[in-house]
């Protein structure tokens, strides 16, 4: 069946913002563009934590160019986490999916449509982009955070054996009601939350798919990444395994 006639599937992408006033219009131009294209119906929910650079004056902005049913903004009074910020986004989609990306193109919305195409095979609860198998790849990062990010993914499929290839990453699509079930039962907050969802997601016996992707580094500005989220998530895999 060609997409969008008769077809009643709704995309919810949630982005969280923290500083992105320079990054979120291009993005907000390009998730337009893939989903007017793949004539779907979707909705953006932007969650931004109190940004001092202005992002949510740009939001605004774009709500009224694309309209408020299209672009909805949900802002929290300060900066309390990438992890939070999911929760927080997805009591307000009105999809049957949610996307989940970054706001800064490490995340770009061509892989959607591979996504989506790939959910409908054989409706998986739960696609995830993958850096680390087939065309996929990171760019823009330095040997430090390739060595960390791939010692990472490494670490936590020794310990806890979940099967996916990039579980520390965040370019997901997900059936609504899987993620609300997934994110209910994750702890973590910070970086390990990604990891934690997945692993989370495979003992319960969701179906995961996974679609190549090229990360880029952000454009603008900087990643929050540093020791004490490496500790973090070392941690985190370490309890998820006396757990799951
Ligand atoms: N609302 C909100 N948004 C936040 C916060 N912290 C970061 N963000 C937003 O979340 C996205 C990712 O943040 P980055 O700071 O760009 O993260 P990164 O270091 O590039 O990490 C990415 O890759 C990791 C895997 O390598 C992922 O684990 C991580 O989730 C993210 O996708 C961006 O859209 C950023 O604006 C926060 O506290 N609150
Ligand atoms: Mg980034």
């Amino acid at each position: 069946m060609a997409a969008g006639e008769g077809n009643k599937d709704k995309y919810s992408v949630l982005l969280p913002t923290y500083n992105e006033r320079r990054n979120l219009p291009v993005i907000t131009w390009l998730l337009n563009a893939t989903f007017t294209q793949e004539n779907l119906d979707w909705e953006l929910i932007i969650v931004d934590d109190g940004s001092p650079d202005g992002t949510q004056e740009v939001a605004q902005q774009l709500i009224k160019v694309y309209g408020s049913s299209r672009i909805l903004l949900k802002p929290r009074a300060g900066k309390l986490g990438l992890g939070t910020a999911y929760v927080h986004g997805l009591q307000f989609a009105t999809g049957n999916f949610v996307i989940i990306m970054d706001a800064d193109f490490s995340h770009h919305p061509k892989f959607i449509a591979d996504m989506i195409r790939v959910q409908k095979e054989k409706n998986y609860d739960i696609v995830t982009g993958t850096r680390y198998r087939g065309d996929g790849g990171v760019y823009g990062w330095d040997l430090k955070r390739k060595l960390v990010s791939r010692g990472a993914n490494l670490f936590a499929d020794t310990v806890l054996r979940p099967g996916v290839s990039d579980l520390t990453g965040s370019f997901r699509l997900y059936k609504k009601e899987v993620l609300q079930k997934v994110i209910r039962s994750t702890e973590s907050k910070g970086y390990t939350f990604q990891m934690e969802m997945m692993v989370r997601a495979k003992a319960m016996g969701c179906t995961v798919a996974e679609v190549p992707i090229s990360f880029v580094d952000r454009l603008y500005g900087e990643s929050k990444l540093g020791g004490d989220e490496i500790v973090e998530y070392a941690k985190g895999v370490l309890s998820l395994w006396m757990k799951v």
